[in-house]
């Protein structure tokens, strides 16, 4: 599976962390920066990640910031992006299973590097339920 990655300053140690881990777990990442601590503006790096998967280049998402909220904000301008900000387990498991989020935002300022890998871990296992679900999330792009 190709994942998408993106952050800004804030989520730029977390973000080195878990695509360390994705790569040794064998996964292909597609790194939209930023690639270093040096301040930036997370808007352009949520759209990036949000562009690649919405367009196909990626399968998924993964986008850091501080909080995480403005960068899944930013990526949910992208038609086709369901973003989720999770800071638990089980929202990375909800996520997936009722909304189909192509994209998991994390806050790095929020939540410790083991729960956000026990996050990534729940949010690529998981998959989408359908059915009812499928009916709600095809009303988001209408
Ligand atoms: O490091 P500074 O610029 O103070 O804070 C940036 C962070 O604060 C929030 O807006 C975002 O989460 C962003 O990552």
């Amino acid at each position: 599976m190709k994942i998408a990655i993106g952050c800004d300053h804030a989520g730029y140690p977390l973000k080195v962390a878990v695509k360390d881990k994705l790569l040794k777990e064998g996964f292909e990442v597609v790194d939209f920066g930023t690639d270093s601590v040096e301040s930036v503006d997370y808007p352009g790096y949520g759209k990036a990640v949000g562009k690649a998967v919405a367009d196909g280049e990626a399968e998924k998402g993964i986008v850091i910031c501080g909080s995480g909220i403005g960068i899944s904000i930013a990526a949910n301008k992208v038609k086709g992006v369901r973003c989720a900000l999770c800071t638990s387990v089980e929202m990375a498991e909800m996520s997936r299973r009722h909304n189909d989020a192509n994209v998991l935002a994390m806050g790095a300022r929020m939540i410790e590097q083991d729960l956000a890998f026990k996050i990534v871990d729940k949010w690529l296992e998981t998959d989408f339920e359908g059915g009812k679900h499928l009916r709600r999330i095809n009303m988001l792009d209408e």
